[in-house]
């Protein structure tokens, strides 16, 4: 390998420039609108002028360029430690970046103006960019666990580049040569080292867009399946999820439960109190609801003020109590209170119908399931509300 770091600049460059005109191309999607995205697009832009002004190091020689290019790169590799400190805690740029950005070009214009040894410079700059990697890392490391698996190339990617930061300052002391300019290195380690650095810098930023691209994902696949005011699951995905467990149970050969629940005289509820009470009172139901459910059982609103019940492997007698307690739980809650602090009560209405692949031959379809549900919530609303009726999807008389 040759000590060629000015085509290694180019390489990065124009890496830069891709990850630039792509995230150029998505600014005005879901993901190009995430303010961690727009931050890494202010940090391509400037790693891309602060690599190009580094490769026309010889052309652009002197002082001032040489303070002006690592401050571009430094405001680069600050604006990604801030980009990944607003992924992960939803926190912008504060006081300290400024601050540490200040101090950092404060202290390389003056070793510039007082003439330090060139391995001075390098050591001042190369510990000022390995700080905001070592940042990115213990970020990610404390508060990115268990969450986007892309951010596994953020912490590699900052730790290579904090190790090549922290190699680079000390080879510029330890060294066994001195080198007097970035494109003149005085070994195949430096050139390595900088590889390093640069591309740990450039790998961290794909990491973070990745992660940012997997988080706009997830979100999307939540809102296309969650119910915006109750948090349960929406009416097509509680329905998906109704064909899914009644082939399940035909296949294990074990009971299945479904339940439509209906709040009763609801209106009543947003005549007297107002739409935002009735909104408050179905979110405080769901709440009631969900927290007496297994985490196998599926809860979804089917619209209104009716939602549905998936009561995996539960048999009738099971399913008739754990629904009657549920009745009973909303019964008894507060379920919301007004804004001038009148408690809200509800009652609710359910019809829970069994499929049991055991003693019924045919398997009904979800729309078929659902039906029968509520034929059986229709009687329990017309034998005077707050009451739960339960039967087998087969052996169900017609009203
Ligand atoms: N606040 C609020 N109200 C809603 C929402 N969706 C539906 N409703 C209201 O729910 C009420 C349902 O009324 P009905 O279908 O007559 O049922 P009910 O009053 O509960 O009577 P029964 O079911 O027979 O006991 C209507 O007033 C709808 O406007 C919602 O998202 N928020």
């Amino acid at each position: 390998m040759t000590k060629d770091i000015a085509t290694l600049l180019l390489a990065l460059l124009l890496c830069q420039l891709l990850l630039l005109s792509h995230l150029t191309i998505v600014r005005d999607t879901v993901l190009g609108r995430r303010p961690e995205v727009r931050l890494l697009l202010l940090v391509s832009l400037a790693m891309a002028v602060g690599d190009l002004l580094l490769a026309l190091r010889t052309q652009l020689s002197g002082p001032f360029w040489l303070v002006i290019s690592n401050v571009v790169v430094a405001g680069g590799v600050r604006l990604l430690a801030v980009a990944t400190r607003q992924l992960l805690r939803g926190q912008g740029a504060d006081r300290g970046d400024l601050q540490s950005m200040l101090l950092g070009a404060a202290v390389l214009s003056l070793l510039v103006l007082l003439s330090a040894p060139y391995a001075w410079i390098v050591t001042w700059v190369s510990l000022w960019l390995a700080q905001p990697m070592l940042c990115i890392a213990l970020l990610v490391w404390r508060q990115g666990r268990g969450r986007e698996r892309a951010l596994s190339m953020v912490l590699l990617g900052g730790l290579f580049a904090l190790g090549g930061g922290l190699g680079r300052a000390l080879e510029a002391h330890l060294g066994p040569e001195r080198a007097d300019s970035l494109l003149q290195p005085a070994s195949v380690l430096t050139t390595w080292l900088f590889l390093v650095m640069t591309f740990g810098a450039l790998a961290a930023q794909i990491g973070l867009l990745m992660a940012s691209f997997e988080r706009t994902a997830l979100q999307l696949e939540q809102m296309a399946t969650t119910d915006g005011l109750t948090g349960c699951l929406n009416r097509s995905a509680a329905h998906a999820l109704v064909g899914h467990e009644i082939e399940r149970s035909r296949r294990d050969s074990r009971p299945l439960a479904l339940v439509l629940l209906d709040l009763d005289h609801f209106k009543q509820v947003n005549d007297r109190h107002g739409h935002a009470a009735g909104d408050a009172v179905l979110r405080g139901f769901a709440q009631v609801v969900r927290s007496r459910l297994r985490h196998s059982d599926i809860f979804g609103r089917m619209g209104g003020e009716e939602f549905c019940v998936v009561l995996p492997a539960t048999d009738r007698a099971g399913a008739h109590e754990v629904v009657d307690a549920l009745r009973h739980a909303v019964e008894r809650a507060a379920v919301a209170q007004t804004e001038r602090g009148e408690t809200l009560r509800v009652t609710v209405s359910a019809g829970t119908v069994i499929f049991d692949p055991t003693v019924e031959r045919l398997t009904p379809s979800p729309d078929q399931l659902f039906a029968r549900a509520d034929m059986l919530l229709y009687r329990a609303k017309h034998a005077g509300r707050n009451q739960v009726q339960t039967s087998g999807w087969v052996s169900l008389n017609p009203l």
